[in-house]
């Protein structure tokens, strides 16, 4: 039986150490195109930790039904958000985090390498992490781009980083951020983000924060993502100075017929429009980044059902995307994950005794 393990290139004693981030998002179909939907989908709903019904169960529902139908629906919605030079927003935005990242921490003194990588589409996890072990990175620091833990996203990521650590001889020394949804710097970003579009367009009588949903069966079962949601939206309350009745927790993107975390987004802002409030900010601090569900969902059909049900003004807040408070913010969030690792790049001398002990040492040793 060939062994799982890839071959490794021979490393000699007293390698140059190189430390990496890669940061991890979801994910997005390649093209807007059905064909593209589908391959995306059908990568993502066949993971078990986004949809935790039997295999057995499941499996006839998702290819029977779903992948029949959804993607050629969802490649229309993706359409209405694909920009034309940037491709998907989501990929957009997680690049660019990713490049300014390394520049920011390289501000703050550290050379590491940064890399972004999607849990489901491409950049595929494995490919990236193959590619900082090829610019010779020997510990990686795995950072979702998830503020609030789920194990549906944050967990899966883990999943993904483990699978491809299972098939390495040699597996770089690895750290895993779970959580920064009380991260006083990232509450501080959502909450610049917020008076800026204040400042600039005026204020709603309602701030809403909508969070993407999970099965409600999940909170029971024990995943933090439902308390951690919520504390998120009192801090940054707190920080903007909100009472309890100027702004409402909502979680959008409900998937299938069973009952997910309430309230539920758009019913909500129908409701609210109904009781006669007449103006809302909407906000979505879970997104780090601007995508399908926020510019669509929200910004698309949550506006339109709030003004068909009799609101007057809808203001959408993007996400944080590349916003320098939300930059740095992620910086020292790495750099607190990071410390006790060398994050110097090595001196030219180090990598040059290091290709002559290769040299000397050949493949024998
Ligand atoms: C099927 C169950 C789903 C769970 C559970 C779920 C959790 C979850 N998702 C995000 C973030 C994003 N989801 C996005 C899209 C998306 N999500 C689901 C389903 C579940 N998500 C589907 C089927 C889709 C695809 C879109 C569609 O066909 O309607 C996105 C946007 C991706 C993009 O390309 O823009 C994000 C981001 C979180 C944070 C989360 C749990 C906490
Ligand atoms: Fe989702
Ligand atoms: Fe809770």
């Amino acid at each position: 039986m060939p062994s799982r393990f890839v071959p490794e290139p021979t490393l000699p004693h007293g390698q140059a150490q190189r430390t990496a981030v890669l940061l991890c998002n979801l994910g997005t179909p390649d093209a807007p195109t059905a064909p593209a939907v589908r391959r995306y989908l059908a990568q993502f709903l066949s993971d078990d930790r986004v949809v935790e019904i039997p295999k057995l169960a499941w499996w006839p529902i998702l290819h029977g039904i779903i992948l029949r139908t959804r993607p050629a629906k969802s490649a229309t919605k993706y359409a209405t958000v694909w920009h034309a030079q940037n491709g998907s927003p989501l990929a957009h935005w997680t690049t660019l985090q990713a490049k300014l990242l390394r520049g920011w921490l390289g501000e703050a003194g550290h050379n590491v390498l940064v890399r972004p990588a999607m849990r489901y589409g491409n950049p595929s996890m494995a490919s990236q992490l193959d590619a900082l072990k090829a610019e010779g990175a020997t510990r990686i620091l795995i950072l979702p781009l998830y503020p609030q833990y789920s194990g549906t996203t944050t967990a899966s990521v883990f999943d993904a980083v483990y699978d491809w650590a299972r098939t390495q001889r040699h597996i770089p020394e690895l750290r895993f951020v779970n959580r920064y949804h009380d991260d006083a710097a990232y509450i501080d970003a959502l909450a610049q983000r917020i008076e800026a579009h204040w400042r600039s367009e005026g204020r709603g009588e309602h701030l809403v924060m909508s969070f993407h949903g999970v099965p409600e069966r999940t909170l029971h079962l024990g995943d933090p993502y439902h308390c951690e949601s919520q504390k998120t939206g009192r801090l940054l309350a707190q920080r903007l100075g909100l009472q309890a009745g100027q702004y409402t927790v909502t979680f959008q993107s409900r998937f299938g017929k069973a009952k997910w975390l309430e309230p539920y987004t758009e019913p909500t802002l129908i409701a609210m429009a109904q009781r006669g409030v007449k103006s809302v900010d909407v906000v979505c601090p879970g997104f780090t980044s601007d995508c399908l569900e926020t510019l669509e969902e929200i910004n698309q059909e949550a506006r339109e059902a709030f003004l068909h049900a009799g609101g007057q003004q809808f203001a959408y807040i993007p996400c944080l995307n590349d916003s320098p408070a939300w930059i740095t913010a992620l910086s020292q969030i790495a750099q607190q994950h990071l410390a006790g690792w060398p994050t110097q790049k090595p001196s030219e001398q180090a990598l040059q005794q290091t290709a002559e002990r290769a040299k000397a040492m050949g493949a024998s040793h």
